[in-house]
């Protein structure tokens, strides 16, 4: 047998036994589309548009104002919330949907912070996606705190070296670009061993990993809605604070909606109690009920399942890589244990391969400077589709398809 073939019954074999096998019946993803950019904009489940479409013409056409009450709209931040703690791994009551990753960001670095008074550094990763650091530093100007990053390998040294004086670590649990996965247990327990909080980044873990948020003892965390949790471009992010700190989370953006008593309509703020204090104003409703109406795709799932169906492409994708003698090299850490949902590959000519591959309908995408990113989002993805994939990238290699001047062209987001 060939070495394709070989791969082809292979894939066969795993996707018979996935446990996830059927649940791509759940998105409506295009005919003759490989999807690998589901860590950057999710699938559109298929359980969104007729959710959207009632919400648009029944709960605000006709219903019109009488639908926050009706449909429970002003709830819907706490109880999307909690099904997103769900797969996160946080008990009810402590995950919120609201605003922006990057507003949530501000939000927990300014109070813990204040949590933290007297502890004047923050650890965070270098490598880190940019508007982390971007709103880290900021937040370092306002409360006069010194920014200090390091490396994974460098991080529980630097947590041991500043002890005494660290107000929290921030890091993403998932690297963006390289796809490791970050030691969140460990690294959070070093930082309660200094007494300082553990704030994680889980924009590319949720929905693709099971984190344990209340089993490892993560004090605050953000996440977006529209990567592997597929809640459509711009939905609402999430915002968790452990039980224990909430009556000590003290937030900076005091909107009414996060106010105790919103239609007191007092002019003093006072938090309300709980995760809702997170909130700030009023929520994007067509967005957020779209999230929850695309949360839906995991009813029935454990995250254990997920999991192991994620590890399972992204290893069947290396392996696809050798069998078919692609000698790319592998930015994404091979053991499987320390490794998000996605696999990224180095490459000089990574844009133009990108463009090749969207081309041919197979689409992930460029990260600066010479990265090609493919996202295996377990939910809508076989093995069938991962072998596709790594020949199609083998062609578009082998045929330099790669260098023809369409390719080259830099569209305004890669
Ligand atoms: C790690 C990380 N944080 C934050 C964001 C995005 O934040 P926002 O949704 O506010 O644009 C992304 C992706 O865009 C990300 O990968
Ligand atoms: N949020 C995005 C957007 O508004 C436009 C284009 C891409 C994005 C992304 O989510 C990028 C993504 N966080 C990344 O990991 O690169």
């Amino acid at each position: 047998m060939s070495q394709h073939a070989d791969l082809a019954a292979r894939a066969g074999d795993l996707d018979a036994t996935s446990p996830l096998s059927g649940t791509r019946e759940r998105f409506l993803v295009p005919e003759g589309v490989i999807y690998l950019d589901g860590n950057s904009l999710g699938a559109l489940p298929a359980a969104v548009p007729d959710v959207v479409q009632d919400v648009v013409t029944r709960q605000w056409g006709q219903r019109l104002i009488r639908s926050w009450n009706e449909f429970d709209w002003w709830g819907a931040p706490e109880r999307t919330g909690d099904r997103i703690g769900a797969l996160v791994g946080a008990a009810p009551g402590q995950v919120v949907v609201t605003d922006s990753t990057s507003v949530n960001l501000f939000k927990v670095f300014v109070a813990a912070g204040r949590m933290r008074p007297g502890r004047p550094v923050v650890l965070t990763d270098g490598g880190s996606f940019p508007t982390d650091l971007h709103i880290l530093s900021s937040v370092a100007r306002l409360m006069d705190l010194e920014v200090v990053r390091v490396t994974h390998e460098q991080a529980a040294g630097a947590i041991a070296e500043h002890a005494d004086r660290l107000a929290c670590i921030a890091f993403s649990q998932v690297d963006y670009r390289s796809g490791e996965l970050w030691d969140l247990p460990g690294l959070t327990r070093a930082a309660h061993d200094a007494g300082a909080l553990a704030c994680w980044d889980l924009c590319h873990s949720a929905g693709v990993h099971p984190v344990g948020l209340d089993e490892h003892g993560v004090d605050l965390a953000v996440g977006c809605g529209y990567k592997y949790l597929n809640g459509g471009p711009g939905a609402p992010a999430f915002l968790y604070v452990a039980a224990r700190h909430q009556d000590a989370f003290d937030h900076p953006l005091t909107g009414w909606q996060g106010h105790a008593a919103p239609f007191a309509m007092s002019p003093d703020y006072a938090p309300a109690h709980g995760i809702t204090r997170a909130r700030v104003g009023t929520a994007p409703l067509l967005s957020l009920l779209g999230l929850e109406a695309a949360l839906t795709a995991y009813d029935g799932l454990s995250m254990a399942d997920v999991r192991a169906h994620s590890q399972s492409l992204t290893g069947f994708f290396l392996e696809c890589l050798d069998g078919l003698g692609l000698d790319l090299p592998v930015v994404t850490p091979r053991d499987p244990e320390r490794r998000g949902s996605q696999v990224s590959l180095r490459h000089p000519e990574a844009y133009a391969v990108v463009q090749a591959l969207i081309a041919r309908g197979v689409i992930g995408d460029f990260r600066e400077p010479d990265v090609v990113r493919l996202g295996f989002a377990p939910l809508y993805l076989s093995h069938a589709d991962v072998l596709a994939s790594a020949q199609h990238l083998l062609e578009v290699l082998r045929d330099k398809e790669f260098e023809r001047p369409e390719f080259a062209a830099r569209a305004a987001v890669t």
